[in-house]
C-alpha cells in the first residue's frame, strides 16, 4: 500500500500529526459512545437519503465542543490549503464523523456534484478533507481496523491509470485533503472500527 508521501507527490495535501494521539483517542472514543444516526448521499434528484448499497457508515453525534474544536483546527489549515491548490477558500462545513464497523464501505464517488438539481453547497464543495481517528492494522484493539483502505482513483492523468486505485493506509491523526472532483470510495472495514471526520473547504 502506498504511503501518504506518495499521495503528496501526485499533488494531495497530507500532515502527518494533525491531531496528536491523545486528541484521537478522545474524540475516537466519544464518537464511539455517541448517538448514531445511518449517513446519507445525495439521491438523484437532489435530496439526501440513506442509501446502505452505497454509503453504510454511522454518523455520530459529537458534543457541540467537539464540533467546534475541530471545526477551529480545520480552519487553521485553510491557508496553507489555499496555498496548496492554488484555490481561495471560504470555509469550511459543519464536520461528520463517521463511524464504520464491520462490513461498511463508502462505494466510488466525488464529493462534489454539479447537477442542476444538487444543493448549492454542494456545488460550492471545493476540498474534501478526511481525519483519520484510527489506524488499519493487523493488530487488533480499540484503535485499529482491518480493510477499510481509502481508494483514490484517476490520480495519475495517462489513461491507462485512469481505473487504478491508491489506497491510503488510515493512520490515526492524519489529515488528507484533495480537489473534491477526485473519485474516492472507502472499501468494506474487515474487523474492529474505524473512525474519520469529513468536512468540505469552499
Ligand atoms: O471516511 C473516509 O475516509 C472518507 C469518507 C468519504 O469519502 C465521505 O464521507 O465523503
Ligand atoms: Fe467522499
Amino acid at each position: 500500500m502506498p504511503k501518504a508521501d506518495f499521495f503528496t507527490s501526485l499533488g494531495l495535501f497530507v500532515v502527518k500529526d494533525f491531531f496528536d494521539l491523545e486528541l484521537c483517542d478522545k474524540i475516537r472514543i466519544e464518537s464511539r459512545d455517541a448517538v448514531n444516526n445511518a449517513a446519507s448521499v445525495l439521491g438523484k434528484d437532489g435530496k439526501y437519503e440513506v442509501i446502505e448499497e452505497i454509503r453504510k457508515i454511522k454518523y455520530s453525534q459529537v458534543s457541540e465542543e467537539t464540533i467546534n474544536k475541530v471545526n477551529s483546527c480545520l480552519i487553521a489549515v485553510k491557508p496553507k490549503l489555499e496555498e496548496h491548490f492554488k484555490l481561495e477558500l471560504t470555509d469550511c462545513e459543519t464536520p461528520q464523523f463517521l463511524r464504520y464497523t464491520k462490513g461498511d464501505f463508502y462505494l466510488p464517488h466525488s464529493d462534489s456534484c454539479n447537477t442542476d438539481n444538487a444543493p448549492q453547497s454542494v456545488k460550492n464543495r471545493q476540498v474534501s478533507a478526511v481525519i483519520f481517528l484510527s489506524s488499519e492494522s493487523e493488530e487488533l484493539g480499540e484503535e485499529y481496523y482491518g480493510g477499510g483502505a481509502l481508494t483514490f482513483y484517476g490520480l495519475i492523468k495517462d489513461p491507462l491509470w485512469q481505473k487504478y486505485g491508491f489506497s491510503l493506509n488510515g493512520e490515526a491523526g492524519l489529515l488528507i485533503a484533495f480537489r473534491c472532483e477526485i473519485w474516492h470510495e472507502v472499501e468494506p472495514i474487515i474487523f474492529g472500527e474505524r473512525y474519520t471526520i469529513v468536512s468540505w473547504f469552499f
